[in-house]
């Protein structure tokens, strides 16, 4: 993988691995577990006009240009439904994923993320901005998953690089289809931007794949799953299993849920894609609440070439609409928001 990528994380200590808990053999919520502030943001009722997009792929492209633009900037998070993805597919990935978390702890902590490194497995990143613990365990990979994979199951490791290698495969093709609806949306098409390198020929474009895992909760209403975050990708792609706990942040609303479609990939806004449309696509904020049930996902962050040097669209800008973010590459972006999290975006502003 690319070590600029990795060099986004280095200095940030998340020095807790000797700290990992068991959660299976856990009845009650430790008090480094225990969330007791109130929410910055109230529940939300939506009405039932009001959830979250799903946007059906085979439907003309016309029309989903629209309904994914609109859904872009007005919830900064969409579903789809016939992607394409073989179901099959998609369930191998969670039986993989399932797989994975459920080894036996020290299994799985040959592959622990140490402090400097992007990939493997261990708390949530965003641990060391909090000061409690997260109900979550996960597992980044970004280039070939053969090594961590050897370790972690040596007699079945092939069957499972083959799972991720095919998923990350077809989570490209999608996520470039997708791109080209955003683009059009936005005005403009791949041809017209410099970097039209999006349709895959740019070898050193790396797009991270995220394995979430939130034990089952004895005490889910005081635990928190994954903290509310945005994403420095420029979309994520999201795969849910279907124990609901995914939730955005709408605004004049409050938290939403995205339920789980059985079948649909979530896709949501990320940092990167808040640039290039000068923040007419807001990145959304989004976090995963505990449950009482397992839930897994798998996130997908379409990303950059990792130095490439990207600014508000051309087509969006001009004497009336000043940019709103100065050029930055993802990996400069990355290890600003490694360093200062939500506040990251706010630092690329000019
Ligand atoms: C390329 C990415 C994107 C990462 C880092 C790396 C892989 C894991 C992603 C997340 C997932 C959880 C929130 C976040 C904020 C985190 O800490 O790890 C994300 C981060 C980002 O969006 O910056
Ligand atoms: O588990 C989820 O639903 C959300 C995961 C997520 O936000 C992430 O991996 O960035
Ligand atoms: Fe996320």
């Amino acid at each position: 993988m690319s070590s600029t990528l990795s060099d986004a994380f280095r200095g940030k200590r998340l020095n807790l691995q000797h700290k990992l808990l068991d959660f299976t053999s856990l009845k009650e919520l430790p008090d480094l577990y225990t969330w007791t502030e109130p929410d910055e943001y109230p529940a939300g009722q939506s009405l039932a006009s009001e959830s979250v997009p799903v946007i059906d792929l085979d439907g003309p492209t016309a029309v989903n240009v629209n309904l994914i633009g609109h859904a872009c900037k007005t919830w900064g998070v969409f579903q789809v439904i016939n992607h394409g993805i073989p179901t099959a597919l998609l369930h191998n990935a969670m039986c993989t994923s399932r797989s994975l978390f459920t080894l036996p702890n020290e299994q799985k902590l040959k592959v622990a993320r140490s402090p400097d490194a992007f990939e493997g497995y261990g708390f949530a990143r965003i641990s060391s901005f909090f000061s409690k613990l997260m109900w979550y365990e996960g597992f980044t990979n970004v280039g070939s998953p053969l090594d961590h994979f050897c370790q972690l199951w040596p007699q079945d490791y092939n069957m499972h690089c083959n799972v991720v290698e095919e998923y990350k495969k077809e989570m490209k093709k999608l996520a470039e289809r997708l791109m080209c609806l955003i683009l059009r949306s936005l005005g403009t098409t791949r041809e017209d931007i410099k970097w039209a390198g999006l349709n895959g020929d740019f070898k050193d474009h790396p797009s991270p794949l995220n394995f979430n895992y939130y034990p089952a909760c004895p005490d889910p209403d005081r635990a928190m799953g994954l903290a509310a975050h945005t994403d420095s990708s420029l979309f994520t792609i999201l795969c849910q299993n279907s124990v609901s706990g995914l939730q955005v942040l709408r605004e004049g609303t409050g938290w939403v849920t995205v339920p789980p479609v059985s079948d649909a990939l979530v896709v949501n806004v990320g940092d990167m894609l808040h640039i290039l449309s000068n923040g007419l696509y807001p990145s959304v904020l989004h976090r995963a609440v505990a449950t009482r049930k397992n839930r897994l996902s798998i996130a997908y962050f379409y990303g950059l070439p990792s130095d490439l040097q990207i600014s508000p669209l051309e087509n969006l800008v001009g004497p009336s609409q000043p940019p709103l973010y100065r050029s930055i590459s993802w990996s400069e972006y990355l290890r600003m928001k490694a360093k200062h999290f939500n506040k990251a975006l706010s630092f690329v502003r000019v």
